[in-house]
Order: structure tokens, then sequence, then C-alpha cells
């Protein structure tokens, strides 16, 4: 079928040029006549009543003037473009108008048909006692080891969850086939506090229990360094009662100290001094660069945690790395670079993939997306029994035979809560959104409550609004967010478990899989801008069978947007919770001067941010000048370090305490630096 036509410059069409115009003229008229006949002809068999286009059309001066708009002729235009839908076998005109038909997404056959979990709730240990439950009851558990039967004592769990019972059998077992036989690689949807980590480290632990040889055997993939260290302290409870030996990287400890941690060198020759290895994905590949004897050839284990963060763009390029690592280690030894120990090992080693398993509450339905991972003939195991309701199209309400088919074809396991949760919303205002929130403590007498907004920023005006306002009530708020460094960050948060805060305002960087024992309430300050930051957020109350209220605070704006996000997924926007307007009304006063605290620790850290900028130039001037630190006199050098000693001794996280008397604050530090950096000047 001929698309289109160029009409490009030759040779023989600029002699003729000079010569016989008029000629070529009448050619080229010649040839747009005979294509127009031959498409009336076309056009009478299919759409007899289409008016007929007339010579004069093709007769129009641009058309003899630029043979090359020849194309035109065949672009469709209304009466020509097909309007019944395109067979599907058919190539697709591109730029046509036609109706393109909607495609349905089909998922692959391990997603749409999930092995469900059964005894979605989860029931805390009292209560199924009371209940004479005692079928989950780790004694009656024949596949769990003895080691692991003291470690599970230790954490005082009486009973598995659901997503355990079926998760670590099917492991265990699926490990314990001989080769050839492979086990297939699991993807496990389970909601937020379900109990999802024990579910892959109990397995791990015991099969690689009575390993002979220490060598990295598991590797734990989460996205950030409080989730790593949670998981890790499960590892470490699980492997104390065995030889293994489990290891914590991330950017929070140095790269030296985690060098000599994991790897030993003995003569020429590396060995490993961990089993199994904890890690964010960004500490791995600095790892995978530069630690010598840092092998995993042997790896059995990957897990990933919190799966479908990972998987996002930013992290795409750890699986890289640790896929080029496994790749290049097997082809050295293949090639004889790295020598192995024996005929055996080389067989073992050689194309040897680990058994993945992939973990989350939100668990990614995109196969594009799973198929990064080259998961080896996956299933997936959902705790999620109910489908979510899909919007009827018909005004009776009744359901489409196409939402019906839409409806077998959503991934089941998607985007679940517990069922312990009751979610809420208040509907406020933007400018009292911080007293709404005082109020909504004060009234219902909110002791444990984590509260999200979404940015850093926020949170940071925030936690220092709400300090102001309950400055005088027993109520202690703070601020944690990824502004901070590391080891504020765990301060913080430590105090909150210890219960020396009562509530914490944090970004979305807190809002996953952090587990912080009875939290009660979770607030979202900000109506989450994405259905998966919501369902991690609210996860943080509700865990382990507890009961737990997420409520979110809405403008007018917001309401529309966040109910249609929370509707198509098949959730509702729950029931509405009101404040005393007079609580309000009484609040005000305080409210007010808060935010004038606010206004003038803002100016202020304007004021420091300009001074640092003046500081780190005249510094740089200075080294300029003295072309590199040796060359300073010892003036110089004094006035340096006078000037890096005073941005040290700067409060930049604790500006809201009231400094004692004769301690200076950070205006007279201002003052000493411009003073400095006038000296400097001269
Ligand atoms: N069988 C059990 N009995 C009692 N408590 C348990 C059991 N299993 C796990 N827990 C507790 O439940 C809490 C949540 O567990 P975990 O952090 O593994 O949940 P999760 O499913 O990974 O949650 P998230 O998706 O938010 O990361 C933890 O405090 C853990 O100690």
């Amino acid at each position: 079928m001929e698309l289109f036509t160029v009409n490009r410059y030759t040779e023989d069409h600029k002699k003729s040029k000079g010569s016989g115009e008029t000629a070529n003229e009448d050619a080229i008229l010649q040839k747009l006549l005979q294509k127009a006949e031959k498409r009336k002809r076309k056009h009478k068999s299919s759409e007899p009543e289409a008016p007929q286009e007339t010579v004069e059309d093709i007769k129009e001066p641009e058309a003899k003037e630029d043979a090359t708009q020849d194309e035109v002729e065949t672009e469709p235009t209304e009466e020509t473009a097909p309007t019944e839908e395109v067979d599907s076998n058919d190539f697709q005109v591109i730029g046509s108008t036609a109706k393109k038909q909607k495609v349905e997404m089909v998922l692959p056959a391990w997603l749409a048909h999930p092995t469900i979990i059964e005894g979605g709730n989860l029931i805390p240990d009292g209560d199924a006692e009371a209940a004479g439950d005692d079928e989950a009851s780790i004694k009656q558990l024949s596949y769990l080891e003895k080691s692991t039967l003291r470690a599970l004592k230790q954490m005082k769990i009486k009973r598995l969850f659901p997503v355990q019972r079926a998760v670590i059998p099917w492991v265990l077992e699926a490990q314990s086939k001989p080769e050839p036989f492979r086990p297939r690689d699991i993807c496990v949807s389970a909601p937020t506090g379900s109990g999802k980590t024990l579910a892959f480290a109990i397995p791990i632990v015991q099969m690689l229990a009575n390993r002979v040889e220490c060598k990295v055997r598991a590797l734990v993939v989460l996205p950030v360094a409080e989730l790593a260290l949670q998981v890790f302290k499960v590892f470490s409870v699980l492997c104390s009662h065995t030889e293994l030996q489990v290891c914590l990287l991330s950017k929070q400890h140095r790269l030296e100290d985690e060098q000599k941690k994991m790897v030993e060198q003995y003569k020429d020759s590396y060995y490993s001094k961990v089993d199994i290895v904890v890690t964010t994905p960004g500490r791995l590949v600095d790892h995978l660069h530069a630690t010598k004897g840092f092998c995993l050839k042997s790896l059995q284990f990957l897990v990933i945690d919190e799966a479908d963060r990972i998987m996002d763009a930013v992290f795409q390029n750890w699986l890289y790395h640790l896929d080029s690592h496994v790749r290049s280690t097997a082809d050295q030894l293949l090639a004889g670079v790295q020598a192995p120990l024996c005929y055996q090992e080389l067989l073992d080693s050689y194309g040897k993939q680990p058994h993945k398993l992939l973990f989350s509450a939100t668990l990614s339905q995109d196969p594009e997306k799973l198929q990064n991972l080259r998961l080896f003939q996956p299933k997936l195991f959902t705790t999620v029994l109910t489908l979510p309701k899909l919007q009827p199209k018909l005004e009776n309400g009744e359901q489409t035979e196409q939402d019906v088919q839409q409806s077998a074809n959503q991934f089941i396991g998607k985007y679940t809560t517990p069922a312990e949760l009751t979610e809420l919303h208040c509907l406020t205002e933007m400018r009292y959104k911080p007293l709404t929130l005082y109020a909504l403590v004060q009234q219902y007498g909110w002791k444990r409550f984590l509260c999200f907004t979404n940015s850093a920023d926020t949170a940071d005006r925030l936690g220092f609004v709400l300090s102001s306002l309950f400055k005088d009530t027993s109520i202690h708020v703070a601020e944690l967010s990824s502004k901070m460094s590391a080891h504020n960050r765990k301060v913080r948060l430590s105090q909150f478990m210890r219960g020396g805060i009562n509530g914490l305002i944090c970004s979305d960087a807190l809002a996953r899989g952090i587990d912080v024992p009875n939290v009660d309430i979770v607030v979202s300050y900000d109506a989450p801008r994405h259905i998966k930051t919501y369902i991690h957020r609210v996860g943080r109350t509700a865990r382990a069978g507890q009961k737990g209220t997420a409520v979110t605070l809405l403008t007018d704006q917001d309401q529309q947007q966040f109910k249609k996000m929370l509707n198509e997924v098949g959730k509702s926007l729950g029931d509405e919770i009101t404040t005393s307007p007079d609580l309000e009304l009484q609040h005000a006063g305080i409210y007010k001067t808060a935010l004038e605290g606010l206004r003038r620790r803002q100016e202020n850290q304007k004021k420091d941010q300009r001074v640092e900028k003046i500081r780190k130039s005249r510094k740089a001037n200075l080294h300029k000048q003295a072309g590199g630190a040796d060359g300073l006199t010892l003036m110089e050098k004094l006035q340096l370090k006078a000037i890096d000693d005073l941005a040290d001794e700067k409060p930049k996280e604790e500006p809201k305490q009231p400094k004692p008397e004769g301690q200076k604050g950070p205006k007279a530090q201002n003052t000493q630096l411009m003073r400095l950096d006038h000296q400097l000047k001269c």
C-alpha cells in the first residue's frame, strides 16, 4: 500500500524546468489527474455516498506550484477517514483519525491467578489463645527448627501470621528439591504490618544454618537505611542461635569499617566473614565496585523488600551492577583468572541464579517492571480475598460486561490496607491546617501519632509551629525529615519509640516499612499524591493485628482529587471527623504568635544562608589567592579555622530550643561571622 509520495529533486526535473516549463507542468497535472481518478474509483467501491472530489480541487495553484504536495492527497480527510474501528490485523496509518480499538490489559497468568493466602486477618496472640486457635501456634509447626523456635520465643512470638504460614513452608519445600529442579521465584503482596519480614527471614536462616564454609549466600535489599537496620535486627535475633553471620551495609557507616567486617585476606585469597548481607541498593553498588573479595558467586537467595520501590527507575542500575558482578565472577572462574577450589565449585557457580523473593504491600502489577528482575517461573502470593469493586458504568448501577471482564483482569493484591485500620478524614482550610491538627490532638487526646507531610520543608515548618502551640502542654512534638543527619534521625526515632515524643512530624522518608510499635494515629497533613504513598503512610498504624486510625486533612481543593484516587482502587473516603470551632477560636491567639515566630525564624535562616554563602566564597578566594592551603600564612589559617569552628557550632536542627543566658545565639554568631568576613576582606 502506498502511504504517501515524496517527489525528490532530480536532474531531469532541473533540465526540463528551463526549456519546457509548461510541458513539465502538464506532466505533473496529468499525473495528479490519474491519481485523483484512481482515488475516485477506490471511494466508489468503499463509500458510495462520499462527495466526489472535483478536478478543480487538484488544479489549485498550490498543487501546481509544488508537486511535493501530492502527499496531501493521501492524508485522510473527514470524507476519506474510515469511521469504523480498525481491524487489529491491519497496519495503522500514522496520523489517521480512525478510532483506535481499546486494548484490554491482560495480565500474565501468574499475576492474574495468584495463590491466595487464607485467613487475611491477624489475630493478636492473646485473642487467639482465648479463642483456642492453636493451629498457628509455633509449637505445632513441624517445619520450624529448634533454633527458630528459640529466636521466636525471644521475640515473644507465639503464632505465625497467615503470610508466614503460607510462605515459609513453601520456600523450605522448594529449596529442598535436588538439582536440576530450580525453585520458582516468588512475589508476595501482603498488607503493611502483616509480618512479611519473618516470612523471608525464617526460611533463609533455616536453609543456611547447616552451611560449612562462610560465604555470602543471602542478599537482602531494602530502599532506605532505617529499613535495612530494622530487617538486620530481625536476622540478628534469628541467627543468634546458629553459626550464621549477618552484616548490615548502609551509608550510615564508614565503607572501610564495613569492608573489614565482611572480608578478610589470608595470603593472596579473600574469605567472606558473613553469610547474610542486608543492604541498601546504593551501598551494595559501592561495595561491588570497591570491596576486594566481596563475592556473590555463591548467592542462594536474593530478597527484595519493598520491591515496587526498589524497582523504580532511580534504583534500576543496582540490578545491572549485581548481575554483571555475578556474571563476571562466574566468567573469571571459567577463564581460570580466579582458581576454583574444585571442579564441583566450577560447575556449581556457572550460570547459577539466586532464588528471588520479592515482598511489598503495593506490589507493581507492571509486568514490564517485573521483567527487569528476570524472575524464574514466578509465583504470586497475595492476602486479598475480595476484588475492589469498579465504579459501575451503567446508570442503573449494574456492571457492564466490560466491567466484569476488567475486574477479572485486576491484580487483586494491588493496594490493600489492614482490616484493623479505620480511615477518617477532616475538612479544613489551608491557612488553619496546623490549628486544626492542634485542635484534633487536644480534642481526641492523641498520645502517639505520626504526621506525614508531602515535603521535608513542610515537615520542618509544621514541626516548628506545632512545637510552639504545644509549648505549655504535656504533649511533645518533634520533626523528623530527610534533611536531618542519619544520626539525629535515629535519635529522634528512638525517642519516639520510648515515648519521650508524642507526635512525630515527618516527610514520606519514613512512610515505608518502618515498624514503630503502638502508633495509634497516622495523620496525613498533606493529602498524599499517590495511592501507594497513602497505603504506606497509613500502614504505620494497625500493625500486627493491632487497631489503628488514619486521618487525612483535606481542603476543598484536595477533597475531589483524593476521593477519586481512593475510588480508583475500590476504597472510599471514610467517615468525617470534626473539631470543635470553639477550640480553634480559643487557640487563635497562640496560633498567631506561633506563626510570627515561624516568620522570624525563616528570616533568620535566610540571613544564615547568606552569611554561609559569603563565608564559602571568601574561603574559596583566600585559597585561590594563596594557591592552596599550603600557601596560607598562619594568620590566614587561623582565620579560616575560626570560620569553620563557628559554622560547626551553629545549631542546625535544634533552633527551636531557647538558649540559656550567656550562650551565643545564631544572631550573635552571625554578627561574629560578618565581623570575621569583614576582617578577611580587609
Ligand atoms: N507472628 C507474629 N506474631 C506477632 N507479631 C509479629 C509476628 N510477625 C511479625 N510480627 C510483628 O509485626 C510487626 C510488623 O512486621 P513486619 O515489619 O515484618 O511487617 P511488614 O509486613 O513487613 O510491614 P510493612 O509492609 O509495613 O513493611 C513487627 O513489629 C513484628 O515484630
